[in-house]
């Protein structure tokens, strides 16, 4: 009788699932898991002690700017997706911006794609874009498997990438809606938060308490409203990108129960700072919308904990930190270097300091970002048949953030400093180990994720 082998099999590790968490040994088998049991007997090639470690499905970050090809002096794809790599993420979905050109017509797709398939070393997908004009590409770029459409309701800060008016939003939502994909807006009103801030500017406010001012909650509660009107009548899924307010999920959340196919988003940020923490690091804390006050975060916590709010994503936006330094807040760079803090902060501010369960952790990184963008099944869970993608933790580890641990191409970001609870040991993506003890382990070898089932070419028809 032969023993079976194993290309590798964890053993002891505490696994984290939607479903609970059980400890139990994982064995892979050509990139998958093929066994998971208290006691696996069989041999190995490789053996990986996980004894005092919990094991979560690895962080699929459905929203990050890695600026690659064009940008890549801000962050790039090897940067970015080592930051990952080292945060326990195994896969991300890159936004349309801030690359240029952006993502918006195949010519621009098949570069960003041979950028991403040279350089990352996590899997990835990619997002699309909708902007003013580009209606008529959207099915070349729905051919070639994006994630979906992003865009923006408001200025996105970069001349490239067009806010989209009403009339491209609710045609582009009409065409998706025919193609199978769902669209992701950026949602402030644009109107609003423009002429705030430009009558602020003219009277030499320029403060970050002005900026503040200038991107009140109502003009996410009025975008968000807007969006989902037209959702609801086009039949297209609709997705909200970073909800900085409770008040924001609670429009989603009935919508949703109300039949229309909505989902949401926060990020780190806007659980762990508040408008204070902006005015207290300047542009490093520096996004939009912008950090709210304490009562608009913990009601962010109590829809986490509730499961109304079903993912986090970080919105990674880098750029270099001189792009942060201006007199003028209005005019310094907008977007937090976050990814590779997304799963730890969670652990810390989550887990530890609100005893959010592990499971839901696992579920708003992983699973739910899965099964919301169509990833192919045997993403996002850990489970018999799923591709060998893991975040090794060891839970009670504490340290303080240094930027110096930091992978981004500029390493800053508000969190430098902070003092964590929850390290990531060892990333593997597809049974491969990507990050272990602090260092990348390379070569790049991502793989492209495209949304399933995927959309039968039109040649093929
Ligand atoms: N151009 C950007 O990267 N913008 C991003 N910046 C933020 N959120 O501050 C975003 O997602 O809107
Ligand atoms: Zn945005
Ligand atoms: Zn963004």
């Amino acid at each position: 009788m032969t023993m079976k082998t194993y290309d590798l099999v964890i053993r002891g590790g505490t696994l984290v699932t939607v479903n609970g968490i059980r400890r139990a040994d994982v064995a892979v088998v050509d990139e998958r898991i093929v066994a998971i049991s208290p006691e696996l007997s069989g041999g190995a090639q490789a053996v990986i002690d996980a004894y005092n470690l919990h094991i979560f499905p690895g962080v699929i970050d459905a929203h990050v700017h890695f600026n690659e090809p064009g940008r890549t002096f801000w962050e790039g794809i090897a940067s970015g997706s080592s930051a990952l790599a080292a945060g326990g993420a195994t896969a991300f979905f890159d936004m349309p911006l801030n690359a240029h050109p952006p993502t918006i017509d195949a010519a621009s797709f098949a570069e960003k794609l041979a950028a991403a398939e040279a350089s990352s070393y996590v899997d990835f997908g990619l997002w699309g874009g909708l902007v003013p004009g580009n209606i008529e590409q959207l099915d070349e770029l729905a051919e070639r498997g994006v994630v979906g459409f992003k865009a923006f309701m408001s200025n996105s800060g970069i001349e490239d990438f067009q806010a989209v008016d009403d009339a491209t939003l609710y045609q582009g939502m009409q065409r998706s809606a025919q193609l199978g994909r769902l669209v992701a807006v950026h949602a402030e009103n644009d109107q609003l938060t423009a002429a705030l801030a430009q009558e602020a500017r003219t009277q030499g406010r320029v403060g970050v308490q002005d900026y503040l001012a200038s991107r009140p909650v109502v003009a996410e509660l009025e975008a968000i409203e807007r969006a989902i009107t037209f959702a609801r009548e086009t039949g297209c899924a609709l997705h909200i990108v970073h909800v900085s307010s409770g008040r924001g999920v609670r429009l989603v959340a009935s919508a949703r129960a109300q039949g229309v196919d909505v989902s949401c988003e926060t990020c780190p940020h806007y659980l762990v700072l508040t408008e204070e923490d902006m005015v207290e690091l300047g542009a490093l804390a520096k996004c939009a919308p912008p950090l709210r006050a304490v009562d608009e975060q913990a009601a962010l916590w109590q829809h986490l904990f509730s499961g109304t709010l079903p993912m986090v994503s970080s919105d990674h936006s880098p750029a270099p930190f001189e792009m942060k330094e201006r007199p003028d807040f209005f005019e310094a760079w907008g977007g937090i270097s976050g990814c590779q803090s997304l799963l730890a902060l969670l652990l810390t501010e989550g887990y530890h300091r609100r005893h959010m369960p592990l499971s839901l952790i696992a579920a708003a990184t992983s699973e739910f970002v899965a099964r919301r963008f169509q990833l192919p099944p045997y993403k996002g869970r850990l489970e018999v048949g799923a591709d060998a993608d893991f975040a090794l933790i060891d839970l009670s580890a504490t340290y303080q953030l240094q930027s110096h641990d930091l992978f981004y191409r500029h390493a800053h970001s508000p969190y430098v400093g902070r003092d964590f609870r929850g390290r990531v040991v060892r990333t593997l993506v597809r049974g491969r180990t990507v990050f272990l003890d602090g260092k990348i382990m390379g070569p790049p070898g991502g793989h492209f994720l495209q949304p399933f089932p995927l959309i039968p070419s039109l040649e093929s028809i």
